[in-house]
């Protein structure tokens, strides 16, 4: 099938999580939507550049508290060496159109604020729940229902999950390192991640889930440390913290 560029329909995005640390982003374009990408970018660790005729408040805040780097109001195609990613983020779209030409030319990912489709990647809705990540991308038909979704989901999934998740994390390691099978392992972490335990720590019913986690792998892993982990997963999440969870902290058995 013959692809149509000027098409979302046609284009496949391919999914991603990449490490943007010390990575450099230039972005171009200070206005809501220039903030907007740049506010994501320096919460998941970018170096962030930028070039803009104005800029807004916050972003000039940015520039003055030096976490920014303001390159000027003028683009040129130069700016783009060793760049990882490109923002063409301007009200002006000839110009973010030569800035996605540029990218395309110096093999540089870019985001195209004005003409999604002629950049080479879009960025989803976002949020974070401890080390969950969940992203959505309505594959640019509609941002809007996209961040209706994150909202939705954002609700559905509470601290518990982040609880859960550093606990099976820890967990998982302390399996791993009894030296077991590969496929043993696999099966008693399927079996884990069945046992209904989210809903154990937002009852803060701690010995119910002891009990389900040592009938699958209590051969390998003791009550204490059992305990241990468990504590570990809840330490940074201390009541005061948690206002979703009606449950106390975990006392030691
Ligand atoms: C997810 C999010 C991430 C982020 O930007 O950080 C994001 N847009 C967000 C919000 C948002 N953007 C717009 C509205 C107004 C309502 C509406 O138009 O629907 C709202 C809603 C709002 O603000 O509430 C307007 C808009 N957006 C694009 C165009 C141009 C076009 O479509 O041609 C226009 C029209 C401009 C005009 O009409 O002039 C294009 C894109 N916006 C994308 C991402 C990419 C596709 C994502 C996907 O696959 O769904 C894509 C394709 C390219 C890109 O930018 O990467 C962020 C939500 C953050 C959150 O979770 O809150
Ligand atoms: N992709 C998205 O998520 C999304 C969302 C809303 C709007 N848009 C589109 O993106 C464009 C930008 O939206 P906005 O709300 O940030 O607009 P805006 O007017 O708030 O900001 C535009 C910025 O571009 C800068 N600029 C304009 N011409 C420039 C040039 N020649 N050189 C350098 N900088 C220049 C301006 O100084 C300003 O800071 C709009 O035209 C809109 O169609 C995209």
């Amino acid at each position: 099938m013959e692809k149509a560029a000027d098409s979302f329909m046609e284009t496949r995005y391919y999914p991603l999580f990449v490490s943007l640390d010390e990575r450099l982003c230039l972005v171009v374009g200070g206005g809501s939507v220039g903030e907007r990408k740049i506010r994501t970018l320096l919460r998941f660790g970018a170096k962030v550049l930028l070039v803009s005729t104005e800029c807004t408040p916050w972003l000039k805040a940015q520039h003055e508290g030096g976490n920014i780097h303001l390159l000027g109001d003028v683009y040129d195609k130069n700016l783009l060496h060793g760049v990882d990613l490109v923002f063409a983020a301007t009200s002006d779209k000839a110009l973010n159109e030569r800035i996605a030409n540029d990218a395309h030319s110096l093999r540089v990912w870019c985001n195209m604020a004005t003409d999604p489709e002629k950049g080479s990647f879009i960025v989803p809705s976002v949020f974070e729940q401890g080390p969950l990540t969940i992203a959505i991308s309505t594959g640019g038909l509609s941002p809007a229902v996209a961040r209706q979704i994150r909202e939705k989901l954002e609700d559905q999934f509470g601290r518990e999950w982040a609880i859960m998740l550093s606990f099976m994390g820890l967990l998982r390691k302390a399996i791993q390192s009894k030296g077991l099978k590969s496929d043993q392992n696999q099966l008693i972490f399927r079996e884990m991640a069945r046992l209904p335990l989210i809903g154990w720590i937002q009852n803060n019913q701690r010995d119910q889930a002891f009990q389900a986690i040592y009938d699958i792998c209590g051969s390998w892993i003791g009550w204490d440390e059992l305990t241990q982990l468990w504590n570990e997963a809840w330490n940074p999440y201390s009541s005061s913290s948690l206002p979703s969870l009606t449950a106390s902290e975990p006392s030691d058995i």
